[in-house]
């Protein structure tokens, strides 16, 4: 265990000093390409400013023997592309147990460092791994004179994992974030899904039967299978001050139920997720920004709150402290991601035109009363 005064120190002489705090950066949609693809890569320098994050992915769907060109590649699209303020460079290396995780982490520190802001690690299974990564990472970054430290990001995808999530959420400093990786933690946890992420049509709730009739008409109810994983994500990451997002949605051509999964893990508390065709950008982008109803009744919300305290009636609903902590989550993100999508802004700013007078409170006394 290190000490809590050591917690913030560099773990290499000359390493940049540890952030306190993770940058609250947009990060809506992490977009997936392989280097090693010349159709994909060519793409890239086109799709700065359309994603919050583009992601060089070097493990599973990049095949054995292009592991190298897909290393080389990205270095190579690192160096030449200018990812502006708004677009993240991110990748996702090799498992640590894989022949290609060591050069993977060399390579990239040494020759794109500078460029790079987050590092995701697969198949972590706990805090060791973690701090495998943040010494080498502190090395690295030492012999290439960087003067940020890089981030990192765990994929939640084995049932050891699972176990250790609040282990590995504390494990650095540099801990940005976790993924849920909903096909290797399936097959990790010898679910009987072979889909990678969504629902299944077999995991469900049925109603009772009517008056005893086990063969009547019945209605059933698809249920989510990585709520719990989700949920759990999201508290390990709130406990911690990183981020949770959901991972892939496999099934590219079903816009509706991939739109829907999105969905539940941004209203579960996510900020963000996967994608891995274009189609999909799109849908997370709308999925994780909040809309412009959300915000105009948050932000009356807190104008009716006036100094947060008590409790008042809008619309037929109470409100009180507690409520307007749950607006304010809405409101500051569309602030924060309105500073960098023109678009939003300007939605947001119709919602603030747009909004109602607010009522005024029922209950005066209340507010006095509560306090
Ligand atoms: C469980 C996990 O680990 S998930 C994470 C790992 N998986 C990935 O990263 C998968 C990334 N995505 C892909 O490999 C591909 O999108 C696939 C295999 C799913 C589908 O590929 P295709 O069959 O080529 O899709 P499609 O024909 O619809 O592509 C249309 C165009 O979009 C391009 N495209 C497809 N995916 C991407 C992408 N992720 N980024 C940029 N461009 C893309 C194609 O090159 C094609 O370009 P073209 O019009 O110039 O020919
Ligand atoms: O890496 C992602 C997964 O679902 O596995
Ligand atoms: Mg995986």
């Amino acid at each position: 265990m290190r000490s809590a005064k050591d917690f913030f120190r560099p773990l290499a002489v000359g390493a940049p000093t540890p952030l306190t705090q993770v940058p609250a950066r947009p990060s809506r949609v992490i977009h997936f390409f392989d280097p090693s693809n010349p159709k994909m890569a060519a793409k890239v320098p086109g799709m700065v400013g359309t994603v919050d994050v583009l992601l060089g992915n070097l493990e599973d769907a990049v095949k054995a023997d292009s592991k190298e060109a897909a290393r080389a590649g990205l270095v190579e699209i690192a160096k030449a592309t200018d990812f502006g303020q708004d677009t993240q460079l991110w990748t996702r290396i090799n498992a640590l147990d894989s022949p290609w995780a060591l050069d993977d982490l060399t390579t990239l520190v040494t020759e794109i460092g500078d460029k790079l802001d987050v590092i995701m690690v697969p198949k972590v299974q706990g805090a060791e791994d973690i701090h495998y990564v943040d010494r080498l990472l502190a090395q690295l970054e030492a012999k290439a004179g960087l003067t940020r430290p890089i981030l990192v990001h765990a994929i939640l995808e084995t049932a050891r994992g699972m176990v250790n999530i609040e282990e590995i959420c504390g494990a650095s400093p540099r801990m940005q974030g976790l993924s849920l990786g909903p096909a290797d933690l399936a097959a990790d946890r010898r679910m009987k899904t072979t889909r990678v992420g969504g629902s299944h049509p077999g995991y469900l709730v049925r109603t009772d039967p009517v008056d005893g009739d086990i063969t009547g008409a019945r209605a059933t109810a698809q249920q989510d299978l990585w709520h719990y994983t989700i949920a759990r994500m999201v508290d390990a990451c709130a406990m911690h001050g990183i981020y949770p997002y959901y991972g892939p949605f496999g099934d590219i051509q079903d816009v509706v139920a991939c739109e829907d999964q999105f969905r539940n893990a941004f209203l579960l508390g996510c900020v963000g997720t996967w994608s891995l065709h274009p189609v999909q950008i799109e849908i997370a982008k709308r999925v994780f920004s909040p809309s412009a109803e959300d915000v105009a009744h948050a932000r009356r919300v807190v104008a009716a709150m006036g100094d947060g305290t008590g409790a008042v009636m809008l619309d037929g609903k109470m409100e009180d402290d507690a409520s307007l902590k749950q607006c304010l989550v809405i409101v500051e993100l569309a602030e924060r991601l309105s500073q960098t999508d023109p678009a939003l802004a300007e939605l947001y700013a119709d919602a603030r035109g747009a909004t109602p007078p607010v009522d005024p409170p029922t209950a005066p006394a209340a507010r006095e009363g509560a306090r």
